[in-house]
């Protein structure tokens, strides 16, 4: 019988579901992560919240584990690619408490909007300040949604209720989805100018760390009101406080913060500030709901192979699966090279297999291009539920099967449109399993798309190549491996490189000032 651990705090449902299943569970919440590496080993399963942390350390020892169940929807407390390495699939539940978020950041809104929470302190001091907490309408006022997701689509059609405008910006909206929404399409910088209210509902990640650093909080509206239901990291902490203290920004409502469990935190006792300890997702039904589903899905996963909502690993039947695996790991790399590469909206994406990709069930394949893509905008989109969104959002998405084999047996091609045009890139398999870049944008190469990458476009000019070499190892950054492709000579160049370290912006910014240098981008597979 498998053995599933619950280490976080979790609906009793869930411990219900895996018996009557027949799968045998342990709850043991509170551990450390020396004792929880002690005794992960025993289990199959672990089922959490977001509390406990899934380093790679741990899951080194985790050497029954096969499948991670994450009870909600953000996964960054799991290190998902040392999973996906040993082959453990991981889950969440990526609808089950978009509600109850949603709720929480409109509470929030009312709270800074008429200042509840201090004025039922000071009520409950026994103070009476009834001149003191003058508060402001929501009706009629703008609010900025950065972020037009799930979560973020509830919150717009509530705010709409309430009669506010939405001022949305996310770069995967397209005009279309925004219009079905209600909102208007915005850039960044035109949000923070005309928005009296500010919420945040992204995934944290490398584009969204700090997308409220200290340069944008200038550029709100004096007065403004920000609210962060969605995960810490996103606003610059000290840069927030400044803003209260200054009187720029008039209040701000954190649920979730860059150290938690927040104890201490320079925002507290900040005139204008209120907070929550992460109770986003804290309400009975949506606890029951993702409780229920985590469990669910792991024990379908656990005695019959059946995959749900699995953010490493498509749903497959026991026959496809060999086969298919290399072509999924071959289009989810071109997929978030494509995501990674293609900064405006997409609007349309075309999946071509040629020779014996060609053969095969195209879904999976159409359904790890679009995870990979999407990958970047949001972390909570997995292959199973990568096409839904695609179609929920108004991405057209083509598979075309060619039956001619061209310049290699087998290969995929995905196109996507953009405001700057289409776009393309293609792979194959060396020796049926390797997963090969072989076109960028036109220009062929031959690159594995592996680790931290480093991707420039730039004029073939003589000592080029040199110079590039130079100024990484001046940064300290060791070239693993070196692609290189052109148009022709003397022409537009790519130069695909491997890379050891991080290319922080500060490189970035050297490298696009050289000279012949038109695009420099750090990736991340
Ligand atoms: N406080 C809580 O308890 C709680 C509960 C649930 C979810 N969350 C968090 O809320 C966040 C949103 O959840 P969701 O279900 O709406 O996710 P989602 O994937 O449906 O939506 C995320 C949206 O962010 C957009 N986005 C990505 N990068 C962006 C960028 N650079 N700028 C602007 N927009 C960008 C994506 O295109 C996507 O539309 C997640 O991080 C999740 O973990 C928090
Ligand atoms: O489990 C929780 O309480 C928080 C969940 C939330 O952060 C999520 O990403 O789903």
């Amino acid at each position: 019988m498998p053995k599933v651990l619950i280490s976080d705090k979790m609906d009793p449902k869930a411990a219900q579901i895996f018996r009557e299943r027949g799968v045998e569970v342990d709850e043991i919440t509170d551990k450390s992560p020396e004792e929880l590496k002690d005794i992960i080993g025993r289990y199959d399963g672990l089922a959490l919240r977001s509390s406990t942390k899934v380093t790679g350390d741990l899951l080194e020892a985790a050497d029954n584990m096969k499948v991670v169940g994450r009870a909600g929807i953000g996964v960054d407390n799991i290190d998902v690619q040392a999973a996906s390495a040993k082959g453990i699939v991981v889950m969440n539940t990526p609808f089950g408490n978009s509600i109850t978020t949603a709720e929480h950041a409109i509470a929030m809104m009312f709270a800074l909007a008429r200042e509840i929470p201090q004025a039922d302190a000071s009520t409950q001091a026994g103070k009476w300040e009834k001149k003191k907490f003058m508060g402001v309408e929501l009706t009629s006022k703008t609010l900025g949604l950065i972020g037009a997701g799930n979560i973020g689509g509830i919150v717009a059609d509530r705010a709409r209720g309430l009669k506010m405008k939405v001022v949305a910006y996310d770069p995967f909206l397209t005009e279309e989805r925004a219009l079905e929404m209600g909102v208007e399409k915005a850039d960044l910088d035109t949000l923070l100018k005309r928005a009296d209210f500010i919420t945040l509902h992204t995934p944290l990640t490398d584009q969204t760390r700090n997308i409220l650093s200290k340069e944008n909080l200038a550029k709100t509206k004096k007065g403004v009101r920000i609210i962060n239901c969605a995960r810490g990291g996103l606003i610059d902490e000290a840069a927030l406080k400044e803003g209260l203290d200054s009187g720029h920004i008039a209040g701000a409502a954190l649920d979730v913060f860059v150290e938690e469990p927040a104890r201490e935190n320079p925002l507290f006792g900040t005139p204008g500030f209120i907070s929550t300890p992460h109770l986003g997702a804290s309400t009975t039904e949506a606890q029951v709901n993702v409780a229920i589903q985590i469990a669910e899905q792991m024990s379908d996963y656990l005695l019959s192979g059946g995959v749900t909502n699995a953010l490493n690993m498509p749903s497959l039947s026991a026959e496809e699966a060999p086969l298919l695996k290399p072509y999924m790991a071959l289009a989810e790399k071109l997929g978030s090279l494509v995501g990674q590469l293609a900064q405006d909206a997409l609007k349309s994406i075309a999946i071509e297999t040629e020779g014996a990709a060609a053969e095969l069930n195209q879904k999976p394949i159409t359904g790890a291009v679009l995870a990979g893509v999407m990958r970047a905008y949001s972390d909570s989109v997995n292959m199973v539920n990568a096409p839904f969104l695609a179609k929920e959002r108004g991405l057209d998405v083509r598979e075309v099967r060619h039956d001619r084999e061209g310049d290699y047996h087998t290969l995929v091609r995905i196109t996507v449109q953009t405001d700057e045009g289409d776009r393309s890139v293609a792979g194959t398999l060396f020796s049926n399993t390797e997963p090969r870049l072989v076109e960028l944008f036109g220009i062929k190469v031959e690159a594995d798309l592996a680790g931290k990458m480093l991707y420039v476009v730039n004029a073939d000019k003589a000592g080029f190549i040199g110079r590039i070499g130079s100024a990484l190892g001046e940064a300290g950054v060791n070239i693993g491996t070196f692609h290189l492709g052109r148009r022709a000579t003397g022409g537009e160049a790519v130069l695909l490189l491997s890379v050891d370290q991080d290319i922080t912006p500060e490189l970035l910014t050297t490298l696009r000032g050289m000279d012949g240098v038109k695009t420099a981008m750090a990736l991340d597979f």
